[in-house]
C-alpha cells in the first residue's frame, strides 16, 4: 500500500470548492485530478444536491468527483454519494463513522499543536489517504492558512495530500518540503469565496509542475 514518503510519478492536484459550471470546465481543462465539491451548509462554496448532480455530470472519466463533508448526516452522504467518487470528512468524523459509510474516503486532519499524525495514521487506517489542513479554532476548514510543514514526517502510514493556504507562488515550496501524494487548494485559485480564477488554476498547475521535474 502507498505510504508517505515513496517515490511518487508526479503530484496529484484537487481543486476544491468548485460551485459553477464553467470553473468545472477550466478545472478539467487546466488538468486537476480531482474536484472537490463541499456539501457542509456553513461554507460559502457550499452547493445543495442538485447543483452537485449538475456539477458532477460535467467531470470526465479519469477526473475524481470528491464531496467534502463536515461531521454530515449519513442521510445527506447517501444522498450525495451517487454523484461521487470519493468523500472527504473534514470535521471530527470517528474512524468508525468513516467507515461505516461503505464508500472510498479520506479523512481531513487540522494540524493541532496535540495531534499525533503517526496515531491517527494508524486510527483511520481504512482512509484511502490523510488530508492535512491548517488549524483554526472553531472553523473547520478553508481558512487560506498555511501551517508549519515540518511538522510532517519523513514517513507515514498513509498518502499525504497537503491543504491549507496553497497557492501558486508557494505551491512548488511545498511541494519541495512535503513531498506528498496530493495537494489540494481551494482560496489560492479564487477570485471570491466559490469563484474560481481560471488563471490561477492553470498557474498552480503549472507550479506544481515545475515541482515536479
Ligand atoms: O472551503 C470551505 O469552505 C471548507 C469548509 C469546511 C471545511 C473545509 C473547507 N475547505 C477545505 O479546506 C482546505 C484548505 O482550503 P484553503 O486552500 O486553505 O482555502 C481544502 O481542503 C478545502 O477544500
Amino acid at each position: 500500500m502507498l505510504e508517505h514518503g515513496m517515490s511518487l510519478g508526479r503530484t496529484r492536484v484537487k481543486f476544491c470548492g468548485l460551485t459553477r459550471p464553467e470553473d468545472v470546465d477550466a478545472a478539467v481543462a487546466a488538468g486537476a485530478d480531482a474536484l472537490g465539491f463541499v456539501l457542509w451548509s456553513g461554507s460559502r462554496r457550499a452547493v445543495d444536491i442538485e447543483r452537485l448532480a449538475m456539477l458532477s455530470a460535467r467531470v470526465p472519466a479519469f477526473v475524481t468527483r470528491v464531496g467534502l463533508f463536515v461531521d454530515p448526516d449519513p442521510e445527506l452522504v447517501a444522498s450525495a454519494a451517487e454523484h461521487l467518487d470519493l468523500l472527504q470528512f473534514h470535521g471530527e468524523e470517528t474512524p468508525a463513522f468513516c467507515e461505516a459509510v461503505g464508500r472510498p474516503w479520506i479523512k481531513a486532519l487540522r494540524m493541532r499543536d496535540k495531534l499525533d499524525l503517526p496515531q491517527a495514521a494508524r486510527d483511520y487506517h481504512a482512509a484511502r489517504a490523510l488530508l492535512l489542513d491548517a488549524y483554526r479554532p472553531g472553523v473547520p476548514g478553508g481558512t487560506g492558512e498555511t501551517f508549519d510543514w515540518t511538522r510532517i514526517p519523513a514517513s507515514l502510514a498513509k498518502p499525504v495530500i497537503l491543504a491549507g493556504g496553497l497557492t501558486p507562488a508557494n505551491a512548488a515550496e511545498a511541494i519541495a518540503s512535503v513531498r506528498p501524494f496530493a495537494v489540494d487548494v481551494s482560496g489560492g485559485i479564487e477570485a471570491a469565496p466559490g469563484v474560481k480564477d481560471a488563471e490561477l488554476m492553470a498557474d498552480f498547475l503549472k507550479a506544481v509542475r515545475r515541482a515536479d521535474t
